[in-house]
């Protein structure tokens, strides 16, 4: 059985896929600092460390203890909107953190590196086509640059190192558990899917719509939706695929469907049948038109196809949101 410790493994990511590597049969080890996470989003069947990763001698130790082979840094800041105003936090968090916890996987000989990077590093380069991952990155945010420079790192730690790594550059990550036992646990999120919800359940007065003079079909911006139960299962697949010698790659995921915001809207009203009250507002800063992914080198090398629909997104969402 190979073990497997996962930073940020309370969060709403780490959580779920934490859950789908030990079905698959993996030991999980989670370090979190419950900065943003949950002790209550942890299976109980993963051992769970509360620490910072930036404690070199903590997380260290639990390395050497666990006596893990790869590690899945989940951990980070992820507001676009704060990052702008507080770039140096960002930094800090996503480079510094970064740059400790490699220091640390180097050092202990770790060749197994998994990291969640995102979609929003292509920033308007993707307008009107499905981004691949070698379409040039053009960061719009701190958050983005962050994660873009995180990529680098790991880049050259790995030439130096001989450590393997898989990059995942997520796309709209929503939903939830099937079954409604994990979700998102953010206090007031704030991306569309639980912002639409929020509103249905009457825990919202209004759900605005940030511009609709873009340019797109019905003027409001188009993005790739992508289950949090389909993104566990890739970080499985992932795992599988560097276990079994695969070299180090950056993977896309996303479903390759693009939905507008009213889209969104739209279909959220039809499958709950509650009436959603609508506001057009301003634009929201650094919101690119249209982000769509290409997850053919997904798809091919790791097998990985996603399983669940839009509809699922925001059912899932809405149930495990009806319970609180
Ligand atoms: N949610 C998205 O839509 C999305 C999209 C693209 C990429 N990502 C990336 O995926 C990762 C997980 O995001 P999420 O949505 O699950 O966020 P989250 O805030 O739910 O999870 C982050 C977790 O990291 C922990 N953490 C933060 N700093 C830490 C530190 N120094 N030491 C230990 N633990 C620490 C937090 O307590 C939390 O449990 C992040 O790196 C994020 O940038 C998320
Ligand atoms: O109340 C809301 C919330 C969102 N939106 C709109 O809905 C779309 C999606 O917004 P989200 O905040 O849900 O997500 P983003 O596209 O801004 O960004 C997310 O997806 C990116 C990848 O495309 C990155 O992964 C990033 O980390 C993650 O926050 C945007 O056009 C946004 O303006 C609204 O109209 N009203």
């Amino acid at each position: 059985m190979h073990t497997i410790l996962v930073t940020g493994g309370a969060g709403y990511i780490g959580s779920h896929t934490v859950k789908r590597l030990l079905d698959a049969g993996y030991k999980v080890i989670v370090a979190d600092d419950l900065s943003t996470g949950h002790a209550s989003a942890v299976d109980k069947r993963a051992v769970f460390y509360q620490l910072d990763v930036r404690d070199n001698q903590a997380f260290g130790n639990v390395l050497d203890q666990e006596q893990v082979e790869a590690v899945l840094h989940c951990a980070g800041k992820i507001v676009v909107s704060e990052s702008v105003k507080e770039p140096l936090k960002y930094f800090h968090h996503n480079v510094s953190g970064l740059n400790e916890v490699l220091k640390v996987v180097a050092e202990k000989g770790i060749k197994k590196f998994m990291f969640s990077s995102t979609a929003s590093i292509y920033g308007n380069n993707c307008f009107n086509i499905k981004a691949v991952e070698t379409t040039q990155v053009a960061p719009t945010n701190p958050y983005a640059a962050s994660k873009h420079i995180g990529e680098q790192m790991i880049h050259w730690v790995s030439e130096r190192y001989q450590m393997n790594y898989v990059i995942f550059r997520y796309f709209n990550v929503a939903g939830a558990e099937m079954d409604a036992s994990n979700g998102l646990r953010t206090e007031n999120p704030t991306h569309l899917v639980p912002s639409i919800n929020l509103t249905l359940l009457g825990k919202r007065p209004v759900f605005e719509i940030f511009g609709d003079d873009y340019q797109t079909a019905d003027g409001t911006c188009i993005r790739d939706y992508i289950h949090v139960c389909d993104l566990a299962r890739a970080h499985q697949l992932g795992m599988d695929y560097l276990f079994n010698g695969g070299q180090s790659t950056v993977f896309n995921l996303g479903t390759e469907q693009g939905y507008s915001v009213k889209q969104v809207a739209d279909t959220a009203e039809r499958i709950t049948g509650i009436p959603l009250n609508v506001k057009i507002s301003e634009r929201r800063s650094g919101d690119p038109d249209f982000v769509l992914a290409n997850a053919g080198k997904a798809r091919e090398r790791l097998d990985w196809v996603p399983e669940h629909s839009l509809e699922e997104i925001i059912q899932s969402d809405f149930h495990w949101r009806k319970q609180f």
